[in-house]
């Protein structure tokens, strides 16, 4: 899981196989890692002390510094096809083209099951395949390819409305707090995001606020010591909110541009739990009534249309800003991305591809889309 921290030689962390560049995403890839480069960060020994500080806060930042001193290596970067092919909708799809099939109804039904099962949602597939059907009975299309060139133009078009950056500049510190259920992959997004805010330039304070499970703490320590990032920690059974608040007027004190929080992974069901991110905003907000200013739900590409009700749930317990979807590498099917689009429209700011850094990418419509469609026929 930790494979992305270890520091590769110059040598090593160049692309050994990487596929050519064939299309927009995979360019995007390219600039994307150029733009990984860590710059160092003073150390965190340099900075003032906060006045009021806990023991074991202060104990969190003494394992900083050294770490600092030397920024992880970007590792090479794998293209949006690459990660994306073993999903079930690019599978499905590239079964279905490279039979070279006839346009006619029986290929449109098995079009519009593939999407199904591929998690797209039942109402999305439909209203995706009637328009194709209509331009295939108008004759716009010569064959297969044609078709395919159509079915990227109308999936990019759904997606590009949440193709929205997040741009933690405008606020100091910038508040993230991370929410989803459990085993989403919220510490590992964390972890990454820590990389990518310190490749940037940025100096960031992480805040252990998953005090439910005894071992998050320690998880979020080694990522926060390898990232020469300090932890804001008071140990299991702490009050959640009482470590994000400390967390928040330390990096008020220091200057930190980016605080990142954790919460402890909670089933929407659990409404006790839901509660406590709700006491958490509140809290939050004493110091800053804008804070947090991205409230990011991390979900489970694998999860499939249970995903929508997880969206919902933390809708009303928090008021979700923002999505990442983790785990589209392997065995998800992808089409998720696509039925959170169109029932929410909440701008997806990343996406996990794998478990490496560089795998949580900014959300590209284009790429995403790209990376999900069979290269032979309609783009490569
Ligand atoms: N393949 C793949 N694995 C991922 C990705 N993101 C996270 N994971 C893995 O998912 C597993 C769970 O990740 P965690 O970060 O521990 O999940 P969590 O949401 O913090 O878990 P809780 O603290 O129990 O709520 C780990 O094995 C991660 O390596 C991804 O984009 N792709």
């Amino acid at each position: 899981m930790l494979k992305f921290w270890k520091r590769k030689k110059p040598a090593d962390a160049a692309p050994a196989q990487e596929a050519p560049v064939e299309t927009a995403a995979d360019a995007d890839a390219a600039t994307e890692a150029a733009a990984q480069v860590p710059a160092p960060e003073p150390s965190a020994q340099a900075e003032p002390e906060p006045a009021a500080e806990s023991a074991a806060v202060a104990d969190s930042f003494a394992t900083a510094p050294e770490a600092a001193a030397e920024p992880p290596a970007p590792p090479a970067k794998r293209s949006w096809r690459e990660r994306l092919s073993g999903s079930g909708f690019a599978r499905g799809l590239s079964s279905l083209f490279t039979r070279n099939p006839a346009l006619d109804d029986a290929f449109l039904d098995e079009l519009e099951t593939c999407l199904i099962t591929a998690d797209v949602g039942v109402a999305a597939a439909t209203e995706l395949i009637e328009k194709l059907r209509k331009r295939v009975d108008r004759r716009e299309f010569a064959d297969a390819r044609a078709l395919l060139a159509a079915l990227r133009t109308e999936l990019v078009q759904q997606l590009q409305p949440v193709e929205k950056p997040l741009d933690v500049g405008g606020r100091r510190p910038f508040v993230l707090l991370m929410v989803g259920v459990n085993g989403v992959g919220k510490t590992t997004t964390i972890g990454k995001l820590a990389h990518r805010f310190r490749g940037e330039g940025r100096s960031v304070l992480l805040a252990a606020g998953d005090t439910f499970r005894a071992a998050a703490v320690e998880q979020l320590r080694t990522w926060g010591d390898r990232n020469g990032v300090p932890v804001i920690a008071q140990g299991s059974g702490a009050d959640s909110a009482s470590v994000i608040f400390d967390a928040l007027q330390t990096a008020r004190s220091r200057g930190t541009d980016v605080l990142i929080a954790d919460t402890a992974g909670r089933l929407h069901t659990q409404s006790g739990l839901m509660d406590e991110l709700a006491k958490i905003r509140r809290v939050l907000g004493k110091l800053d009534a804008d804070a947090p200013h991205e409230a990011l739900l991390v979900i489970d590409g694998t999860t499939g249309q249970n995903a929508i009700s997880q969206v919902r749930q933390f809708q009303q317990a928090i008021g979700v800003s923002g999505l990442v979807v983790t785990k589209l590498d392997g065995t998800a099917k992808g089409g998720v991305v696509f039925a959170l689009a169109r029932e929410f429209g909440l701008p997806i700011r990343y996406v996990g591809l794998g478990e490496s850094a560089e795998d949580l990418r900014a959300f590209d419509a284009a790429a995403f889309v790209d990376g999900l469609l069979p290269a032979a026929l309609g783009n490569g």
